[in-house]
């Protein structure tokens, strides 16, 4: 995506290091991070400078590479790809993209690894920008369907977390058809969800849509409801982390309260995932491994201070705890359809896609 006109993917190679956008800073900085090592990357997804499960899988596929250039024996590789696989269990994007860097590693003698890890890791990123690409034309149809329906009005569409091009190697899922049904004039607008505790959606969905001129209004997570009980909502779009095979979606928390809330005001609910974020080995939602991520992402806020420093306060008593499970699980029956790069699928039809991916 444009950047003060100039193009950014969130991930890229230069020379032999990798470059991410630190997205811990957005969006009161925009900070380049140049990714040398591994463990460089480990940390870069652990502590989420990349976030967003497409980008974990891309950004897990270059750390596989950064880790085998001076060696690339089947311990290295198979301790570099544990390594990573470990930063984070819930997005399948992961594990899916080290799998296929281990599937063609494997099969080649070392001496030609390190060289063919970069092409590899390369179309896997060039591979989710065509797939988000594609997600993007069948969700706009979606939405100048949406618009045909009401010429006069607005559409509508409210949004959960991140999952625009900040999530993704670029163009984004859930984002990427309301970029394109912007670009083709169509009149939308975003509600974007705050989604706390890590504030994805008001620091990155927010900004992105923000440099991109689409018109938007952040909301607390707990406004979502009240408007779609009062006709405000015509459309709900997010993106996933895993959809399993009879299409539970697993994203970020809180999803799965907006998708209860959408079906008892008879308003469609789409998750937009490229297909390497359906995990056909699983069936049922309830089996995707939760991240619990750190309590303090709940006890504490980070903002900008008057003074335009960052700052972190606290928002919690001291002696109070938190829990902070970063996903859950929305049941297929909340979900009207799942947009992917090769067409619009109902929960039970997604099965006809299997044999295609
Ligand atoms: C297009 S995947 C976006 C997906 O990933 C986010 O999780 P996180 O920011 O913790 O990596 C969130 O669940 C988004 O919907």
């Amino acid at each position: 995506m444009k950047i003060r006109d100039q193009h950014y993917r969130t991930i890229w190679r230069e020379q032999q290091t990798v470059c991410i956008i630190d997205q811990t800073l957005l969006p009161f900085a925009f900070q380049v991070v140049r990714i040398e090592t591994y463990v460089e990357m480990c940390h870069a997804i652990r502590t989420m400078q990349v976030r967003g499960a497409p980008l974990i899988g891309a950004a897990a596929a270059y750390g596989l590479v950064l880790g085998i250039q001076a060696v690339a024996d089947d311990d290295v590789l198979h301790a570099v790809a544990d390594a990573l696989i470990a930063t984070r269990p819930t997005a399948v994007n992961l594990r899916w993209a080290i799998q296929r860097m281990l599937a063609q590693l494997l099969v080649v003698p070392q001496a030609q690894r390190a060289i063919l890890a970069w092409e590899v890791a390369q179309s896997i990123a060039d591979e989710d920008v065509t797939q988000n690409h594609a997600i993007g034309q069948y969700g706009k149809a979606l939405i100048a369907h949406a618009v045909t329906v009401n010429p006069a009005q607005v559409v509508n569409i409210l949004t959960h977390c991140n999952a625009g091009w900040l999530a993704t190697v670029d163009g984004g899922t859930a984002l990427a058809p309301v970029y394109a049904a912007f670009d083709a004039g169509l009149h939308i607008h975003v509600w974007v969800d705050e989604t706390r505790p890590r504030n994805q959606g008001a620091s990155l969905t927010a900004w992105e849509l923000a440099q991109h001129g689409v018109p938007h209004t952040v909301i607390a997570d707990n406004a979502g409801g009240y408007l779609m009980q009062n006709g405000q909502v015509d459309m709900v779009i997010v993106g996933a982390d895993r959809v399993t095979r009879q299409g539970d979606v697993c994203n970020k928390i809180g999803t799965y309260l907006k998708a209860l809330a959408a079906a008892d005001n008879q308003i469609p609910f789409y998750a937009a995932v490229p297909t390497p974020t359906i995990d056909w080995q699983m069936v049922r939602g309830a089996d995707i491994e939760i991240e619990m991520r750190d309590a303090d992402e709940v006890a504490y806020m980070q903002g900008q201070g008057i003074d335009g420093r960052l700052q972190r306060v606290r928002v919690i008593p001291k002696e109070s705890q938190a829990l902070n499970p970063a996903f859950d699980v929305t049941p297929a029956k909340w979900v009207t359809g799942i947009i992917t790069e090769l067409g619009i699928f109902s929960p039970a039809d997604l099965l006809t896609l299997e044999a295609k991916s």
